[in-house]
């Protein structure tokens, strides 16, 4: 189980401190899909990118399993057990798809095992296994071969931050499916950060974040209808 408690993050501007995360407190329990949600610049990235370790908290904790997490290193959560995909994943000048897959894997993986995967993620594995993760993938593309790295082995929290960006429909009913199996495993958690209705509808629970804090958080039946509600009279919108 993910547990985290009263996180605070603030940057430093032109001399001033700004606060982008203030009091942050939430659970993911084990098998629990959490889909966080709500308007542009609300602080989800900022969440997610301090549970990967990419970002340190100034004030609070993170346990995963009970283990104080708050200051390992992307790595050593990675070790921990958390896989993550960003917003906008990074690209690796030299490095084959097949490689990346198997670096994520943390064994070297066959032929069959990464063409499985690419499939999964809606791409045509054959085209793909050698081409370099560097500019020449569109952003579609790299976003899905992100998505299949976590994809590739059991953790024990999945995040994923927009996975909906940027991919075609296609593609994105195929994720979708995917989202779907894990939940339905119950054998890893999942932090989704979404603005897409098909996504949030999937979750357990909703946690609203809004101006670097939760707006509301609870089950996804009880949020829903006033969450749609509230989209319609407002210029923040879901996509359906
Ligand atoms: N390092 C930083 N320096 C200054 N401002 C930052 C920094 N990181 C984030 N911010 C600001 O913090 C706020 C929250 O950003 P964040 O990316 O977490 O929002 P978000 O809810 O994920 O937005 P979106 O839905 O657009 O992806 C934004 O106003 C952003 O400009």
């Amino acid at each position: 189980m993910l547990k985290v408690e009263h996180l605070s993050y603030e940057v430093e501007e032109e001399g001033k401190r700004q606060e982008i995360l203030t009091d942050i407190s939430f659970e993911v329990k084990d098998g629990e899909m959490l889909v966080v949600t709500g308007p542009n610049g609300g602080g989800k990235s900022t969440i997610a990118k301090l549970m990967m370790g990419l970002y340190e908290a100034n004030q609070g904790k993170i346990y995963l399993d009970g283990q104080d997490i708050s200051s390992l290193s992307i790595h050593e959560r990675a070790k921990a057990g958390i896989g993550f995909a960003f917003q906008q994943p990074p690209r690796f000048k030299g490095m084959t798809v097949r490689r990346l897959l198997s670096l994520a894997a943390g064994t070297e993986l066959p032929k069959h095992i990464c063409c499985g995967l690419l499939s999964r993620v809606g791409l045509c594995a054959e085209e793909y296994l050698d081409r370099e993760v560097d500019g020449t993938l569109s952003g579609g593309e790299m976003k899905r071969i992100e998505i299949a790295t976590v994809l590739v082995k059991k953790h024990k929290l999945c995040i994923f931050d927009e996975p909906e960006a940027g991919i075609d429909l296609w593609s994105f009913a195929m994720l979708v499916d995917e989202f779907e199996k894990i939940h339905k495993n119950k054998k890893e958690s999942l932090l989704l950060i979404s603005h897409q209705e098909r996504i949030i509808r999937m979750a357990d629970r909703i946690m609203i974040i809004d101006n670097g804090k939760i707006k509301k958080i609870g089950p996804t039946e009880e949020l829903l209808p006033e969450l749609t509600e509230e989209t319609m009279s407002r210029p923040y919108c879901m996509m359906e």
